[in-house]
């Protein structure tokens, strides 16, 4: 079956010109979208799309550009559409998603819990999971903001998607050894990366890795780095990606 990605917005946490680094997931007819963030709502209607034809959603870490539209979507879920959303989530992240993130806004006398408003499957780290019919999903815990617990994907065994990351050679050349074709990579374009990779360190990959790399979560100044990527290409916003 047909798997595509395409891309609601490919921006950095304080990106303007671009929306919050989340995605659809597309197999057959059925949608995932990977990270909800602030700007998904608003992004995802610029898009053509809305939440009702959305089938599951899928977290990577707990940052704001990546889980701060999900109060919308549960409550439109709830009272538009309603019908009880999926949501996959690591394992370790579910509780700190309801604590921390959404209670304030979402706590009720009648919801008192993440499973009032979704229908929640925890994912297991290194396990494999089929998410949508044709669609697998394996979280490999990555290293991001120290101490913050996050989560990029291996899907369907060939594309890589990172979460929010930091430059991890030996992981991106194991990947390459295990048949990994795409990689989908976050990429701060000014050093020092700190809790990204940084342009100028995936720059030091050998072409033979920096050929399967395709650059998002950016900064508003992409375009004067056109050209200046090595053999890396730029994710584009809402082009459709065969996985
Ligand atoms: N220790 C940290 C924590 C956060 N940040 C910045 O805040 C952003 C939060 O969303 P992000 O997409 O993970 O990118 C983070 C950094 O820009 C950072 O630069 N250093
Ligand atoms: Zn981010
Ligand atoms: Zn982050």
């Amino acid at each position: 079956m047909a798997v595509h990605i395409q891309m609601i917005g490919t921006g950095s946490a304080f990106a303007k010109r671009y929306d919050n680094n989340n995605a659809l997931i597309e197999t057959g007819s059925r949608t995932l979208l990977l990270d909800c963030g602030i700007t998904c709502p608003s992004a995802l209607y610029r898009l053509g799309r809305h939440f009702g034809e959305i089938d599951a959603v899928l977290i990577s870490h707990i940052h704001g550009d990546h889980v701060g539209g999900l109060e919308e979507y549960a409550y439109q879920m709830k009272y538009v559409y309603k019908r009880k959303p999926v949501l996959y989530v690591p394992a370790p992240l579910v509780a700190p998603l309801w604590e921390h993130t959404l209670k304030g806004g979402m706590e009720s006398e009648e919801a008192d819990s993440l499973t009032h408003y979704f229908d929640v499957y925890p994912l297991e780290e290194g396990e494999e999971s089929e998410l949508l019919p044709g669609l697998r999903v394996k979280p490999l815990r990555t290293r991001h903001v120290p101490g913050k617990i996050s989560f990029s994907y291996v899907i369907n065994g060939t594309f890589f998607y990172s979460a929010d990351m930091r430059f991890d050679p030996d992981l991106l050349e194991r990947l390459d050894r295990e048949g990994i074709r795409t990689i989908f990579h976050d990429c701060q374009l000014h050093p020092p990366g700190e809790v990204h990779a940084a342009l100028p360190e995936l720059l030091t990959l050998p072409e033979r890795l920096q050929e399967k790399i395709w650059l998002m979560h950016y900064g508003d100044d992409k375009e004067a780095f056109e050209g200046r990527t090595g053999r890396m290409r730029f994710v584009e916003p809402h082009v459709r990606y065969p996985i």
